[in-house]
């Protein structure tokens, strides 16, 4: 069984303490970093790129979750992997569900030297993506609409957990189950006892006093 990791959504952040919000993280208990990048076309809303992440890069030795809501992601790999990702997860809808697309955007993650995830909309189903479960380090299960922070969690989506919990078990494979969207303290339990072991929490953490709402979030 992996560990719990919790991942921090950069998107919450208070960027007028980023500096100081990054020192409190580093010492924290949190061992990735989470990034969400979106284009205002793929998702309804515009964060950050590259540049942004290298920063991040060069003030914090966690590991680098790059969660990629955008149209064209194979476009921007490598810029990603310059600037210091460790995992690039990318969305299924961004290559129309094709499977051989994703399976070729998992191959040139790999080849940047990245870790690979995929990821889908809540209302996308995941079963025929069974056949990607051997190539990818990780399932990101996303609890809420992709595009803004501070949502509430869709319970239903512990379905997937559940499923992807089973097929790990059944292939003996060791990929981890993120999720992602309206973490608590409530939702953090529902979520690691369906077989999440990589909680990614944005408003709960940073709304909250940083290091002890992510021990909270461990228990
Ligand atoms: O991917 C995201 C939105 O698309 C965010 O990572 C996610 O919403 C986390 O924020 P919160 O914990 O506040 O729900």
């Amino acid at each position: 069984m992996n560990e719990c990791i919790i991942a921090p959504s950069v998107l919450s952040m208070d960027f007028s303490k980023m500096q100081k919000q990054t020192q409190i993280l580093n010492q924290s208990q949190a061992k990735w970093l989470h990034f969400d990048v979106m284009d205002g076309h793929f998702v309804p809303n515009i964060t950050f790129g590259a540049s942004i992440l290298k920063g991040f890069k060069e003030s914090s030795s966690l590991y680098l979750d790059v969660h990629l809501m955008i149209s064209d992601p194979v476009k921007y790999l490598s810029d990603f992997k310059k600037a210091g990702a460790n995992q690039i997860t990318v969305h299924v809808e961004s290559f129309s569900n094709d499977i051989k697309k994703i399976e070729e955007a998992i191959r040139l993650i790999h080849e940047l030297g990245c870790d690979a995830g995929i990821t889908c909309r809540p209302n996308t189903q995941i079963e025929s993506f069974e056949c990607l479960l051997d190539c990818i380090e990780t399932f990101l299960v996303m609890s809420v609409e992709p595009g803004f922070g501070g949502q509430t969690f869709m319970e239903n989506q512990l379905e997937k957990v559940r499923w992807l919990k089973q097929k790990r078990e059944e292939k003996g494979l060791s990929y981890r189950i993120e999720i992602d969207g309206g973490i608590n303290s409530e939702t953090a339990k529902k979520s690691k006892e369906a077989g999440c072991d990589t909680l990614v929490a944005g408003s709960y953490i940073f709304k909250n006093d940083i290091e002890e709402t992510i021990r909270e979030l461990l228990k």
